[in-house]
């Protein structure tokens, strides 16, 4: 497996467009599924996590047209369901946590999906009770065979009805969005997931005939409808990546300027890299950041220690939380960073305190950060990228160490930062697959 070999201490100078959102192409990519017209999609993100999909749909049957690495056009006319208990699929959808999204619009368009055991970041529990419930709830019968991890579910006809969600599960959401949409009757999705990418699902559905409002909300209210048709739809810039070249930039002292942010959707985020001392200036719709010699972290108004965690939308996202914490290593001042979401996030930190980070790991949720000031630099050294959002901190360290640092199992960074070394290269950062 390749490795990225980073020599820090470089200034980063130049413009950089985010790619489009991994988390929404997962939701898109899948919703093709519920019509058997052309579904055309753009600015789909060329990273392993979204070709996967696409692979997993081509394996279906789902013909796939791809005119260019970021546009795909889709037509699920003549679907092979019984390839979905083959090896082959389950070993594919093992991935990715995207492909759990595939059973919501097989149960409402073909009455039966299956879910193998998704894959995705190993950071803590990661339950599908949302989903499971929600299906059964609208009408659908459920078996687990415990021997491979596969749960089946087959219904006559799904059936409207009230859901009041035990969390705000953001996949979870989705499926049963794309479930409810051709079920019978009125579904209310309460205590749903409301972020942008959830958003963008409902206005693509609504645009292929699907009746949902309350887009935006925590409250969806679907009217099933009897057929879906084909459509285009653009993906938004994606904002954990936004968040983690604003960190970069910061870290690295550089002068960056982010282009076509799609900044209304960004939420707190802004807000957040503020916090910690970071001047960002939005101008039009592009983020710039100044290269800044030392940013102080806020206190709260009465003066105690600002605590940052993760919330469901539109509270802060848990996925730029390890983004914020390698930034505040090198701040004026300390932070605490509370991962409620989930519990084997934080553990990365280590690497970091072997760069001479100061940070104390309070327990698997929490850890405190006491800022450098930039009184001496983070030393380079070889480690290995546990999951995404932690592979590209450690990459944020490594850009910003004195000296060589290498960085292992960059298979993690590739699940969801597209070209990332090219796109860094462009900047000036010193940095090569190896
Ligand atoms: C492919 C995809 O879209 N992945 C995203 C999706 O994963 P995913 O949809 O799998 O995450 P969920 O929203 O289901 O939940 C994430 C974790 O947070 C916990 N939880 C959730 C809601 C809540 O109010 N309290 C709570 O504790 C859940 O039990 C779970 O452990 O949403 C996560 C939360 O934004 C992101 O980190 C992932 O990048
Ligand atoms: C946790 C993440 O992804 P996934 O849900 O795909 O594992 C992430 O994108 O930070």
């Amino acid at each position: 497996m390749s490795s990225f070999e980073v020599i820090g201490g470089k200034k980063l100078k130049g413009e950089i467009t985010p790619q489009g959102a991994k988390n929404e192409a997962l939701q898109i990519i899948s919703a093709v599924l519920l019509t058997d017209e052309k579904v055309t999609v753009t600015n789909i993100p060329d990273i392993l996590d979204v070709n996967n999909l696409i692979e997993l749909l081509k394996a279906i049957g789902v013909k796939v047209e791809r005119p260019d690495r970021h546009t795909c056009i889709f037509q699920a006319d003549d679907v092979d369901l019984n390839v979905l208990r083959s090896p082959e699929f389950k070993n594919k959808s093992g991935t990715l946590r995207g492909s759990v999204m595939l059973a919501g619009p097989m149960l409402g368009r073909y009455k039966k999906a299956f879910i193998p055991k998704p894959g995705g970041d190993k950071i803590g529990r990661r339950r599908l009770d949302t989903h499971l419930l929600g299906f059964q709830k609208l009408g659908a019968e459920m078996i687990y065979y415990p021997e491979d991890a596969f749960y089946y579910f087959s219904t006559d006809g799904l059936k409207g009805t009230y859901l009041l969600l035990d969390e705000p599960s953001v996949t979870g959401t989705a499926n049963i969005i794309m479930a409810a949409v051709l079920a019978k009757g009125a579904t209310v999705i309460y205590n749903a997931a409301c972020e942008p990418y959830i958003q963008q699902l409902c206005r693509m559905l609504n645009r292929i005939g699907a009746d949902i409002q309350g887009v935006g909300s925590n409250q969806l209210i679907i009217e099933g409808v009897e057929k879906l048709h084909g459509t285009e739809h653009r993906i938004l810039p994606d904002m954990i990546e936004i968040g983690s070249f604003i960190g970069m930039a910061a870290m690295t002292q550089s002068d960056i300027i982010i282009k076509n942010c799609s900044v209304e959707y960004l939420g707190v985020i802004p807000e957040k890299f503020r916090q910690l001392g970071i001047q960002l200036n939005i101008v039009g719709d592009d983020i710039h950041i100044p290269e800044q010699e030392l940013y102080q972290i806020q206190t709260y108004m009465d003066g105690g220690v600002l605590t940052i965690y993760d919330h469901p939308w539109p509270g802060f996202t848990p996925d730029l939380l390890s983004i914020v914490l390698v930034v505040a290593t090198q701040a004026k001042g300390s932070v605490l960073i509370h991962q409620k979401m989930f519990e084997s996030r934080l553990f990365f930190v280590d690497k970091l305190i072997d760069m001479g980070a100061q940070i104390i790991l309070c327990d698997p949720h929490r850890a405190a950060v006491i800022g450098l000031e930039r009184k001496h630099k983070l030393r380079g050294i070889k480690m290995s990228s546990p999951d995404i959002r932690a592979g590209v901190s450690l990459l944020i360290a490594a850009l910003s160490a004195e000296g060589k640092s290498i960085i292992q199992n960059i298979d993690q960074i590739d699940r969801g930062y597209q070209y990332i070394d090219e796109r860094l290269r462009s900047l000036g950062a010193e940095i090569r697959r190896v």
